[in-house]
């Protein structure tokens, strides 16, 4: 029946060619109808209740410098007042061959989510089974609409909400009040810059990937640990882990020839120390916005170069690879100006002080709790987030 409607649907209102479909669901009053009209016409329109659904193709330009033209077909889908269920039976439906949900949240009224959020679960991973996803996630743009309100719940406790639930998805939460036709100020702007940046992700990234296996060094103690004991989000491991990388930077090849080795497709380890130190390097050296594509170049033709199997034959990651190079970058921005090493002169840097950094500075700005935070965004938050933070203002230099 659904996959019956479906093509009806299909054959009816097929999308353009570079034509996006987004599906908005939502529990019903949260803003999906004043959302669309208001990205259709530029006009804050008065709504009564969706009994099925809205649909318009509406063109949306990124912010500057990219000024990205995004051209999408939105289905609002109206459940009729049918309650949590009912959105998700009608989800089922217009789901499949969407290329992103958009999921409007009422900030004033977060009760209803809990109920629904086992059923988005489900219905997502049904939408992963099908053949053309068969190698990405779909990008789930979370709306905490009506911040406006006085007893609006906060971004955190609602990206909180869903963060278990949407856990190792691509998903971006932002906060939008509906109440003005000016895009940026109503928060929708960022939200949908985000989308663009996730739709791009979304067509590169697989499913199956992780972080590249740890083939540690044989000289490294952290190899005698039995595995069943490492916790990285305690602590004194990741001070342990600090410790042992300091000492690497001691006895390890000086910059310019361990980028040698890189180049060559032969350096003397293919892990964790080696990925941070060849963001660390490539991204001084080059500046961030050059230093990510070299970095993301330099990994895919290492893996597929790499005479040795260091690599156990993993496949390029681009999200986890994005992940990477934001947590150096992070650590970068926050290093002290006095050991801040000049960026972008074409000069490879010495390790040594970042990792001293933040080996010394547990306290500090790397590892403060704000830090913290973000430096648990792919376990505990969706790397979308991080991605939207830091690179959608530059995307546009890509
Ligand atoms: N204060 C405030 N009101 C909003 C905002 N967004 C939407 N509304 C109002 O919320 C009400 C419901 O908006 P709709 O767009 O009809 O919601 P919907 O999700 O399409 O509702 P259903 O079609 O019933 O599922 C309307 O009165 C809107 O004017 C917002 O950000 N702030
Ligand atoms: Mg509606």
């Amino acid at each position: 029946m659904a996959s019956t409607l479906r093509s009806l649907i299909e054959r009816i209102y097929p999308s353009a060619r570079g034509t996006h479909r987004v599906v908005i669901g939502g529990l019903d009053y949260t803003g999906k109808t004043t959302l669309l009209y208001l990205l259709k016409m530029n006009e804050l329109v008065t709504t009564i209740p969706s009994i099925g659904f809205n649909v318009e193709t509406v063109d949306i330009t990124t912010s500057p410098p990219g000024n990205k033209q995004l051209r999408l077909d939105m289905w609002d889908v109206g459940s009729g007042c049918g309650g949590p269920s009912l959105m998700i039976r009608m989800l089922r439906w217009y789901l499949p061959g969407a290329k992103a949900l958009i999921w409007m949240v009422d900030s004033t009224d977060v009760r209803g989510e809990e109920a629904i959020k086992e059923g988005l679960q489900v219905l997502l991973s049904d939408v992963d089974a099908l053949p053309e996803m068969a190698d990405r996630h779909i990008p789930i743009l979370i709306l905490a609409n009506k911040s406006d309100k006085p007893n609006a719940t906060s971004l955190d406790d609602i990206r909180i909400l869903f963060s278990t639930a949407l856990r190792g998805r691509l998903f971006g939460v932002f906060s939008t009040s509906l109440t003005s036709t000016d895009l940026k100020a109503t928060g929708v702007q960022a939200a949908f810059d985000w989308l663009f940046l996730a739709l791009e992700i979304a067509d590169t990234t697989r499913k199956s990937g992780s972080e590249p296996a740890p083939t540690v060094a044989p000289a490294v103690a952290v190899a005698a640990i039995p595995s069943s004991v490492h916790n990285p989000r305690d602590p004194s491991f990741l001070a342990k882990r600090l410790g042992e990388w300091l000492q690497r930077t001691e006895t390890d090849s000086p910059p310019e020839e361990f980028m040698q080795q890189f180049n060559a497709f032969d350096l003397p380890s293919w892990d964790h120390y080696a990925h941070i130190r060849l963001a660390f390097l490539i991204l001084v050296y080059h500046g961030r916005q050059n230093g990510k594509n070299i970095v993301f170049s330099g990994i895919q033709s290492y893996l597929a170069n790499n005479a040795t199997s260091q690599t156990n034959a993993r496949k390029f990651h681009f999200t986890m690879t994005y992940f990477w190079i934001q947590i150096v970058h992070f650590g970068i921005q926050n290093l002290p100006p006095n050991i801040l090493p000049p960026l972008g002169t074409s000069v490879y840097p010495s390790t040594d002080d970042f990792f001293r950094f933040l080996m010394v500075n547990p306290h500090g700005a790397i590892m403060s709790a704000t830090a913290r935070e973000e430096m648990v965004l792919p376990d505990g938050k969706p790397l979308p987030s991080v991605v939207a933070r830091d690179a959608v203002q530059g995307f546009g230099e890509k």
